[in-house]
Formats: structure tokens, C-alpha cells, sequence
């Protein structure tokens, strides 16, 4: 599969043939065989927009079907509801779609995102850690863990309910959440200065949680996985609303699953540099159009006119 050079984003620091992990439509498939279909779980009033923000990234990334998984019958109401998910997005509440049930449910499931949206309420932490210990494990599908999910609550929580991990686990904090994550986890390493420092920080608190992947999201992201460090910095957008990290978190459960699917070689932190630079670079194009009035949807919107230069499809 030939690769144009990436156009706006930085060269990757990796060589430009292991991009190749983008599928192609093939016309014999049917929905979901190629990868791309997933589950986001989360959502709790009043963050409903985070999922829909997450669901929507990962439908214009590529995916054939998102289903999202909320605790409210309400709040999946709101998100039936929302523009920006469109028909592609099945919603459930777990009256629905009970625990018990997401073991053969997840069957069909490339890639699972829990968080956004999620809340810390006691009740939404301990439903969301009964969803995450009914996935059934699986080397090749990821389970990224953002936002609330990331929130130490009372044990076991979200994130120790899935250690150590049986599945390949992605964790998207930002420098909140990984803060939170270092004195949880690394109680004796809270304190720490230059940005080299947090970069070891990021390999210590990965080689503790034995977790696949870690992005610290920020001006520069620094991505850590067990044979990598690298870091993106692709221009972004300067304004930083609200969301963009459930745009983020979407991008990544999309990109890891391809890359588990379909790579044949390097390392799984050339999934996670391609979400963040498609992230970075759809702000990019957003701030230019939109300026102040910038938001995630239209950053959303950007995705998928960047993958397509990046990863162009050969059919008319
Ligand atoms: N439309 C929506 O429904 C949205 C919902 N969201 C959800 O809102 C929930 C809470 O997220 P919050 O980010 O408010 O909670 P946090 O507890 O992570 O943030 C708390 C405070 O830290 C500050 N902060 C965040 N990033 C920072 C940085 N890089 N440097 C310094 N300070 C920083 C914030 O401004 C905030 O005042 C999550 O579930 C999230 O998914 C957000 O994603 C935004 C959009
Ligand atoms: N200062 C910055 N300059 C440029 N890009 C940034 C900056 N900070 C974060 N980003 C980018 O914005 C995206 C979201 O990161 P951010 O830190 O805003 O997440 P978040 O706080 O979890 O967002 P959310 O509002 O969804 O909770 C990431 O792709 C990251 O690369």
C-alpha cells in the first residue's frame, strides 16, 4: 500500500512505512468485519457531550458502528438525540444492555473506550468497573481508559479492576489525571520539575501498571509504551476547549485496533502518535475556520479529510 507523505502533519519520527496500518474498503466486506466497529462506555449528567464527542471521533476516523454504553435511561435519551453521533451511534443504557450481556455483545467489538463523560459519582465508577470486568480479555482488542475512568475512587477502581492487564490497555491522561495517577500509583514520585522528569515518570508509572500504552496529553504529548518513548508536537489548535480530549480518546481506541489488526511491523506507539497528530492536525485546520468560536465538532469534522490526505482510499 503506497503512502504519501503526511501533508500537514510533521514527518512522524518513525520510517513512513509503518503507517501502513489504515485498512482499505474492501468490497466484499460487511459491517464491522474490517475492524471498525466499538464500544464507548460513559456519559453521566451533565458531561453526555464527552461521549457523544468521543462516539462521533471514532465514526469519522472510519468506523463502520459506534455503540455507546451509558448507566441512564436519560442520558442515553440526550444521546440519541445528539447531531453529532448521527444514526451510526447505537445507544444503550445498561437496562438495555446489562453487564451480563456485553461478553457476547463484545464479540463484535474491535476496540473498547471507557470515560468520557463518565463521572466520579460513586454509583457510575462502580457500574463502569462491573462493565470493564465483564469484557472478555483479548490480545487483539484494546481497552483505552480516559477521563473518569482515570479517577482513583474507591478500590478497586476502573483502572485496577483491569490490572494486571489481559487485554492491551491504553491509558489517555492529561496532566491532571496523571498527577492523580502518580501519587495513587508512585506515591513517593509526586514531585517532579523539568519535562524529562515527567517523561521518566511516564515509563515508571507504565512498567508499574504493566499497561500497554500511556499518552500525557499537553502541549507536547508524551507517548510511552514498553519498547518506546516519542512525543508529538504537530501544530494544533491554540484554543483549547472542551472536549478535545474525548476527540482524542475516540481517535485512539480507532488507531490501536487497526494497528493490532492489521500492522506487521513496529511498535504499537505509532498507533497512538497517529492519533494524536489526526487530533492535533483537525485542530489545526478548525482554529483556521473557526478561530474563537472553535469547538470540538468542529475539530470533529476535520478528522476525516486529514486521515483521507494521510491514508487516501484507492476507490473512485
Ligand atoms: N461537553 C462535555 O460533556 C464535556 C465533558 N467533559 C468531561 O468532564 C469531566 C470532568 O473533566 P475536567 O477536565 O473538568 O476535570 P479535571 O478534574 O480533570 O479538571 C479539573 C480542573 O483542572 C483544570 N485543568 C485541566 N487540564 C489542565 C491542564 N492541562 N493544566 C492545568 N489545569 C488543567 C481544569 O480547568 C479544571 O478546572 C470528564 O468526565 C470529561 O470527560 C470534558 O471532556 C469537556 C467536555
Ligand atoms: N497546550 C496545548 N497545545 C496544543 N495542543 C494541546 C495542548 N494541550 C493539549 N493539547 C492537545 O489537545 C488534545 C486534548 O488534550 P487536553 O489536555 O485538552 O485533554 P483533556 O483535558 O482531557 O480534554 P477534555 O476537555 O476533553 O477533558 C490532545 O490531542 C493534546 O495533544
Amino acid at each position: 500500500m503506497p503512502v504519501l507523505p503526511p501533508c500537514n502533519l510533521l514527518p512522524p519520527p518513525f520510517p513512513l512505512s509503518q503507517l501502513n496500518f489504515i485498512p482499505q474498503h474492501d468490497p466484499s466486506s460487511y459491517k464491522g468485519s474490517s475492524g471498525c466497529r466499538f464500544l464507548t462506555v460513559g456519559a453521566s449528567p451533565p458531561y453526555f457531550g464527552a461521549l457523544a464527542y468521543a462516539s462521533a471521533a471514532t465514526l469519522q476516523a472510519g468506523a463502520d458502528m459506534t455503540t455507546a454504553l451509558t448507566l441512564e435511561d436519560a442520558v442515553a435519551d440526550n444521546l440519541r438525540n445528539c447531531p453529532l453521533t448521527s444514526a451510526e451511534t447505537m445507544v444503550y443504557s445498561s437496562n438495555l444492555l446489562p453487564p451480563p450481556d456485553i461478553p457476547n455483545f463484545s464479540n463484535s467489538i474491535s476496540g473498547t473506550l471507557i470515560g468520557p463523560g463518565l463521572s466520579r459519582a460513586p454509583s457510575s465508577q462502580s457500574w463502569a468497573c462491573t462493565v470493564a470486568s465483564s469484557l472478555p480479555p483479548s490480545p487483539s482488542k484494546c481497552i483505552v481508559l480516559d477521563a473518569d475512568a482515570l479517577w482513583p475512587s474507591s478500590s478497586p477502581s476502573i483502572l485496577e479492576t483491569l490490572l494486571p492487564p489481559r487485554s492491551p490497555l491504553i491509558l489517555t491522561p492529561n496532566i491532571v489525571e496523571f498527577n492523580r495517577l502518580v501519587s495513587t500509583h508512585l506515591p513517593d514520585s509526586s514531585n517532579y520539575e523539568s519535562e524529562s522528569d515527567k517523561a521518566q515518570l511516564c515509563k515508571l508509572l507504565r512498567t508499574t501498571l504493566n499497561v500497554t500504552g500511556i499518552i500525557l496529553k499537553g502541549p507536547t504529548d508524551i507517548i510511552t509504551t514498553e519498547h518506546c518513548q516519542l512525543t508529538c508536537s504537530t501544530n494544533g489548535s491554540s484554543k483549547r476547549c472542551g472536549g478535545l480530549g474525548d476527540v482524542l480518546s475516540g481517535l485512539v481506541v480507532v488507531f490501536v485496533s487497526w494497528f493490532l489488526k492489521y500492522s506487521k511491523a513496529g511498535d504499537v506507539s505509532v498507533a497512538l502518535w497517529c492519533a494524536c497528530a489526526v487530533c492535533r492536525e483537525s485542530g489545526r485546520r478548525a482554529y483556521g475556520k473557526k478561530r474563537r468560536a472553535m469547538q470540538a465538532k468542529d475539530v470533529i469534522e476535520e478528522i476525516g479529510g486529514v486521515v483521507e490526505e494521510v491514508w487516501p482510499l484507492f476507490d473512485e
